[in-house]
């Protein structure tokens, strides 16, 4: 299958209009609604804290979220016909289908058109000199999620799950989707591994304990955080300010750095 890039060596891609100097980073979930796209936010802005030059394509394309939780005003602009001005956020440039159609349009296009669109992202947006491009891909393992890991099979994959039993079970089915494709697995992040009560600091496992743990080892990968349910990370993603920007110093901002540094190192 055709790439949509060029690999010139480890860690280091070329893009029609850009260059990767680090990683691909392409963020998974067995299931939807475990927090895939708030990680990706959380984490783009991460990175971008250590310095590093970051670029987002919410590849989710029927279900795509990122420009509300990253706070996305602007549109993409096209230069020319074959050149597309990325918007940015806090630097950090941002494709998503949301950024063409408004949030409550249902895309009722089929995978070849939702992949043409991938290959725009990648080929016609000028993204320039990136450390990192991270995708935040459809959930599960259906054939969009196939399609884009194959055209991408250079990224590093992340599986983001919640404890639950039942979500761990499908997000290492996508981690193993991942390796029979011989992509690399960077890692698993537990999501809404606890809720901590602001009153008495008492921690309780609404979801279980350990899902996050078990998906890694069952992986042969690690687990690189675990991220709590808290009211505050839900309220980031509603209004566009995601909680390491408003809250740098909270311990779940620490975490997100926490990750971001091991994915860096
Ligand atoms: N740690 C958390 N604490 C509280 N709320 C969270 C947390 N993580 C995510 N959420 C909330 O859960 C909901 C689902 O999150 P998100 O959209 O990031 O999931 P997703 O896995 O990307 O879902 P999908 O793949 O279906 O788009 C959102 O309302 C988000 O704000």
């Amino acid at each position: 299958m055709d790439k949509l890039y060029k690999s010139k060596e480890k860690g280091w891609f070329e893009l029609e209009h850009g260059l990767i100097q680090e990683k691909m980073i392409a963020i998974t979930s067995g299931k939807g609604g475990v927090g895939k796209s708030t990680v990706t936010a959380n984490l783009a802005f991460a990175l971008n804290k250590l310095g590093k030059k970051v670029g987002v394509i919410d590849a989710d394309i029927y279900g795509f979220s990122i420009p509300r939780i990253m706070g996305l005003k602007e549109k993409p602009r096209g230069k020319n016909e074959e050149e597309i001005i990325p918007p940015q956020v806090e630097g950090i440039k941002v494709m998503s289908m949301g950024s063409m159609v408004t949030e409550d349009k249902a895309i009722i296009w089929r995978g070849p058109m939702l992949l043409g669109v991938l290959k725009q992202f990648m080929q016609e947006v000028i993204w320039g000199e990136l450390d990192y491009l991270l995708f935040d891909l459809p959930p599960g393992t259906g054939d969009m999620t196939l399609n884009i890991m194959q055209q991408i099979s250079d990224a590093d994959v992340m599986v983001v799950t919640t404890p639950q039993a039942a979500a761990a079970n499908v997000a290492v089915r996508v981690g193993n989707m991942a390796k029979q494709l011989d992509t690399n697995i960077i890692g698993v992040i537990e999501n809404m591994s606890y809720y901590e009560c602001s009153d008495c600091g008492k921690k309780e496992y609404i979801f279980g304990k350990n899902g996050g743990g078990r998906i890694a080892d069952n992986l042969g990968t690690k687990l690189l955080g675990e991220l709590p349910l808290l009211p505050e990370i839900r309220e980031g993603s509603d209004q566009g300010s995601s909680i390491i920007l408003t809250e740098p110093e909270s311990k779940v901002s620490q975490e997100f750095k926490k990750i971001a540094r091991q994915i860096v190192k």
